[in-house]
């Protein structure tokens, strides 16, 4: 995506004699702003009561930073069933939701933005299936657990989900914007 709009700059000012330099400009600055917008989308990830509990924070903080993406929101937190509720929401009636609710509370969790290129997406991957039975080795569910009802990690589905899980859990003055002085080496800008 970035690539074909430095392509679009170009053609713009090889084809078209009549376009300005601030034409060109313009285009050059749309592709860096997108650029780094996309470096910026954010997740929330949780590791949940289970998780904690079998002390495999350390673990799993490292592979989100291995991965190369960005720590900006971090905190340990006895969750109410308010809050699960609300993060929750979607899985309202399901059959299990009372006992998810009471797993999610049985202890602290640890939540977590990261921030980073395709960070969503990429993020389910590493997390794995919800049913630890389907995700593969190599995935952190496929990797430590076993059962659907503790499968250690959170992670959010979408770029909307995530937009409002990280709302729901982190006031905007807890994330912090920093700059990660490897952050040339992941992505292209
Ligand atoms: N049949 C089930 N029995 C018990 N717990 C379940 C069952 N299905 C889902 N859960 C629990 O509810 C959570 C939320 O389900 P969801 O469908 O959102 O999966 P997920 O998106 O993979 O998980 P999460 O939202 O926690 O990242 C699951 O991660 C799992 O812990
Ligand atoms: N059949 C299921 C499905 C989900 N769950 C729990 O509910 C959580 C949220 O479900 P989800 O559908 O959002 O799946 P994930 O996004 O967690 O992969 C899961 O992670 C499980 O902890 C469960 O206990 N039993
Ligand atoms: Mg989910």
């Amino acid at each position: 995506c970035i690539k074909k709009q430095r392509c679009t700059c170009i053609l713009l000012f090889h084809n078209n004699p009549t376009c300005h330099l601030s034409c060109a400009f313009r285009s050059l600055v749309f592709c860096l702003v997108t650029a780094l917008q996309n470096a910026r989308e954010r997740t929330l990830i949780a590791v949940k009561p289970d998780g904690v509990q079998r002390r495999l924070v350390g673990q799993i903080i490292q592979r989100f930073e291995q991965r190369g993406f960005k720590l900006v929101g971090l905190k340990m937190v006895q969750a109410s069933h308010g809050i699960l509720s609300e993060h929750y929401g979607e899985l309202r009636t399901k059959p299990f939701f009372q006992s998810l609710l009471t797993y999610m509370s049985s202890g602290p969790v640890v939540v977590m933005v990261w921030e980073g290129h395709n960070v969503v997406q990429a993020s389910r991957k590493m997390v794995g299936q919800t049913n630890p039975a389907e995700a593969p080795a190599g995935t952190i569910r496929g990797d430590f657990s076993v059962h659907v009802s503790r499968n250690v990690v959170h992670a959010s589905d979408s770029q909307e989900g995530a937009q409002k899980e990280i709302q729901l859990w982190f006031p905007a003055k807890d994330l912090l914007d920093w700059d990660c002085c490897d952050q040339i080496y992941t992505i292209e800008v």
